[in-house]
């Protein structure tokens, strides 16, 4: 890998000149959790809420990513590292660009994640554990993953086949197997009032 002719460039506008113009600041809301715990579901709702709030936001989801960007990628501890670090990278891209950005990708090693946190400022990475059992994502088992994966159709599935290493101090916990999906995206809205993050 060549890095000694790569000159960092910087511009003239910042990206607190494009929180301003937002009226917002911008970071990352950083979903983590089994298949089936209810990442996308409770994204849904919340961009919904952001959006009512006039929060300029962006989704970035893991089956969809998978589908281009990541297109080369697989389920391997080595594939689902770089799909963490891009993933990553380009959400750094959308808080630099003023956005609020919502990953969705299962991201089940403590270590991918801590690089992400490590790569923007303090604040910007808003860890959110989506807690649920695995009896219960499999009984949901909404793709019919589980099923495969139980009969050997399906290798590496997380939780069953693979790993899933559970956040040690996540900023949010959000239990989706004891709330309704409102009452979880509720409790991501209320922390983001109480830490002032809706605000510029
Ligand atoms: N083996 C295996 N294990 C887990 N998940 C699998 C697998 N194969 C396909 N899928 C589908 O891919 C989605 C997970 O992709 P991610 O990019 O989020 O995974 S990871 O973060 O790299 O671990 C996942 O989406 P979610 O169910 O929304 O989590 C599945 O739809
Ligand atoms: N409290 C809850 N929060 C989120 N999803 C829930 C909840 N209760 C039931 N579900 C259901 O669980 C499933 C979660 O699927 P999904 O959001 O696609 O999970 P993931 O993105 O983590 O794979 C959906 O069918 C959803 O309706």
């Amino acid at each position: 890998m060549q890095r000694q002719n790569i000159f960092h460039q910087s511009f003239e506008v910042t990206k607190e000149q494009r929180q301003a113009l937002h009226g917002h600041k911008s970071y990352i809301l950083w979903f983590t959790g089994l298949s089936g715990s209810g990442k996308s579901t409770i994204a849904n709702i919340i961009e919904r809420k952001l959006h009512e709030l006039g929060i300029s936001t962006y989704i970035l989801d893991g089956d969809n990513l998978r589908e281009g960007l990541n297109q080369n990628l697989g389920f391997s501890q080595e594939d689902r590292k770089e799909n963490i670090r891009r993933t990553g990278e380009l959400a750094k891209l959308f808080v630099d660009s003023g956005i609020v950005v919502i990953t969705t990708l299962i991201s089940p090693y403590a270590e991918d994640r801590k690089e992400i946190r490590k790569r923007v400022a303090k604040g910007e990475f808003i860890e959110i554990y989506v807690k649920c059992p695995l009896e219960v994502c499999e009984k949901r088992d909404t793709k019919g993953l589980y099923k495969k994966a139980r009969k050997g159709e399906l290798t590496n599935m997380t939780g069953i086949s693979a790993p899933y290493e559970v956040p040690e101090t996540p900023e949010i916990v959000i239990e989706t197997s004891q709330y309704s999906s409102e009452e979880c995206g509720q409790e991501i809205i209320n922390y983001l009032k109480i830490n002032d993050y809706l605000t510029y």
